[in-house]
C-alpha cells in the first residue's frame, strides 16, 4: 500500500486535491494562500492565479485559516458562512520540525438534497436563535453582542478575547478608539457577556446632553425640584441602570462638575436625586468610551485624575479600520447584505476595483464611514454590482486633482502618506521592509514617518 502511494504520489495528490468534490485551500504561516483547488475557485468565482498570494481573508469569507496558523490548533467540522451557505469547514495546521508552517482547509459544499435540507434546518435554527437574542436584547436595552461584531483580523480577535476575559465581574472598563470603530457595540457585548445581562443596559452620551441638564439626567430629581421639573419627579440614569451597566459614551466631554458627582456616586455607591435629602443605594457597572486622550485632558485640567483611575481599571483599545485591512472586505459585504435586505435593493456585490480601493483607503471615519459609503453606493448604482463610479466624489480616482484647494505640495504629501501607510501595512509594521518596498533608504523613510507623525 505504502509503496503504491510513494510510486503514484503526484497522481494521488492531484486526484485528492483536484478531482474530489471538496474545496481545498492551503495557506502559509502568515495566512497567505499558496494553493486553491479548481472546485473552490469555481465556488468562490475567483481566478486561481489572482487568489494565490493574497491573504486568505481577502478571498474567503469568514475564514479562520490565518487563526489556525497562529494557534496551531485544528478546527474540525466548524460551521462557516460562505456566499450565502453554511458550509462545513475543517482546518488543519501543518507542522514542520515542531513549527507551524501553514495550514490546509477543506470545505464541503456538494449541493446534494441532503445537504440542502441540513442547510435549511441550520438556517432555521439560527433564525430562531436570533429571534430569542433580539427578544432578550429588547428587554435589557443592550441590542448587540459579540456575534454582531464582524471581522476576524488578528487585531480584532485580540480585542474580542480581551472582552470575553474581562466582561464577567464588576471591573470598570474604558474603551478607547477613534470615532466609528465600534466602541458602542463592544460596550453592549460586555453587558451581554456579564452576569448583569438580564438587568438594564443604560447609555449616557455625555457630549449630547447640555451641561445644565446633565446632573438631572444622571441622578434624577424630586417633583418640583426646579422650575420646569415634572410634578412626579424623574429617575436618573444611575437609578435606571441599577443592577446593570451604565455606559458613559464620550466621557471626555463630561463637564468637570459632573465628573465630581459621578466619582462620588461610584465611590459611595449611592446617589441623591436633585432636591432630595434621601440617599439611594445603587449598584452599577461602569463601561466608558472615548476617542480622545484622557491623559492629555488631565494635563490640561479638563479631566479629573481620580475619576480617570476609577474608570480606567481595564483599558481596551479598539484599532482603527486602516490597521486591520483583513476586516474591510468582509465588513463591506456584510454591510451590503444588510442594506440590500433592508431596502429591498438587489445589489449583490462589489467590483474587485472597489474592494481594492477600500483596502488602501484610510477610513478616517472607520466602520461608520464604510457603512455610509456602501449605503450611498447602493442608492446610486444602476446595476447589481457596485463600481468605482458609484462611490462618493472624494473617492473618485481623479478627485484629488480636481480639488482646487489642493496645492501640488499638498497632493504630493497626501500621496506620500498613503504610500507609506500602505507599505507599512504590507510589511506588517516593519519599517525596514516598508522602506525597501518603497525603494527608499531607511533614514529617509524614518524622516518621512516622523514628519507626518505616522
Ligand atoms: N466590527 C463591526 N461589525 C459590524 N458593525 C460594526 C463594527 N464596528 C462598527 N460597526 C458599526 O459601525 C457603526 C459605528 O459603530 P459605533 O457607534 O459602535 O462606533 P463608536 O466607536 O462608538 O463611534 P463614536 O465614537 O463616534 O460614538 C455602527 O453602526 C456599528 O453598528
Amino acid at each position: 500500500m505504502l509503496s503504491t502511494i510513494t510510486q503514484n504520489k503526484e497522481a494521488i495528490i492531484e486526484t485528492v486535491f483536484e478531482k474530489s468534490h471538496f474545496c481545498f485551500v492551503a495557506v502559509d504561516e502568515n495566512g497567505i494562500i499558496t494553493f486553491l483547488n479548481d472546485n473552490y475557485c469555481r465556488f468562490l468565482e475567483v481566478v486561481r492565479e489572482e487568489a494565490i498570494g493574497k491573504h486568505v481573508t481577502e478571498v474567503i469569507e469568514n475564514s479562520r485559516m490565518h487563526i489556525v496558523v497562529k494557534t496551531g490548533e485544528e478546527e474540525i467540522a466548524d460551521l462557516q458562512y460562505i456566499r450565502g451557505n453554511h458550509m462545513i469547514a475543517n482546518r488543519i495546521p501543518v507542522f514542520s520540525d515542531g513549527e507551524v508552517v501553514g495550514a490546509v482547509g477543506t470545505v464541503l459544499y456538494r449541493d446534494t438534497k441532503e445537504w440542502m435540507k441540513m442547510n435549511t434546518h441550520i438556517k432555521n435554527l439560527l433564525l430562531e436563535l436570533e429571534n430569542y437574542r433580539k427578544q432578550l436584547r429588547k428587554q435589557t436595552g443592550a441590542s448587540y453582542s459579540l456575534h454582531d461584531i464582524v471581522g476576524s483580523s488578528v487585531k480584532l480577535n485580540e480585542v474580542k478575547e480581551k472582552i470575553i476575559k474581562t466582561s464577567s465581574g464588576d471591573v470598570s472598563i474604558l474603551l478607547i478608539g477613534e470615532s466609528g470603530t465600534g466602541k458602542e457595540l463592544f460596550a453592549h457585548s460586555i453587558h451581554q457577556l456579564s452576569e448583569r445581562h438580564n438587568k438594564p443596559f443604560v447609555k449616557v452620551n455625555c457630549a449630547a446632553i447640555p451641561e445644565h441638564l446633565l446632573e438631572s439626567e444622571l441622578f434624577g430629581y424630586e417633583g418640583g425640584a426646579f422650575t420646569g421639573a415634572k410634578k412626579e419627579g424623574k429617575m436618573g440614569k444611575f437609578e435606571m441602570a441599577d443592577g446593570g451597566t451604565l455606559f458613559l459614551d464620550e466621557i471626555a466631554d463630561m463637564p468637570l462638575n459632573a465628573q465630581v458627582k459621578i466619582l462620588r456616586a461610584l465611590q459611595e455607591r449611592e446617589i441623591e436625586r436633585i432636591g432630595s435629602e434621601e440617599t439611594r443605594k445603587i449598584d452599577v457597572r461602569i463601561v466608558a468610551a472615548t476617542n480622545q486622550s484622557l491623559e492629555k485632558l488631565i494635563e490640561q485640567d479638563r479631566f479629573r485624575e481620580d475619576l480617570y483611575y476609577r474608570i480606567n481599571v481595564v483599558r481596551i483599545t479598539i484599532p482603527p479600520l486602516r490597521e486591520r485591512p483583513e476586516d474591510i472586505r468582509v465588513l463591506a459585504k456584510y454591510i451590503l447584505r444588510n442594506i440590500s435586505n433592508r431596502t429591498g435593493n438587489r445589489v449583490i456585490d462589489f467590483e474587485q476595483d472597489v474592494l481594492d480601493f477600500f483596502l488602501h483607503y484610510d477610513w478616517p471615519g472607520n466602520v461608520r464611514e464604510l457603512e455610509n459609503v456602501v449605503e450611498s453606493a447602493v442608492h446610486l448604482t444602476n446595476s447589481e454590482i457596485i463600481t468605482r463610479n458609484d462611490l462618493p466624489e472624494h473617492m473618485q480616482p481623479e478627485m484629488v486633482f480636481k480639488d482646487h484647494r489642493n496645492s501640488l505640495k499638498d497632493i504630493l504629501e497626501k500621496t506620500e502618506i498613503k504610500a507609506i501607510r500602505a507599505a507599512l501595512r504590507q510589511a506588517g509594521g516593519d519599517k525596514v521592509k516598508a522602506a525597501k518596498l518603497l525603494g527608499i533608504g531607511k533614514s529617509s523613510f524614518y524622516e518621512k514617518t516622523k514628519k507626518y507623525g505616522i
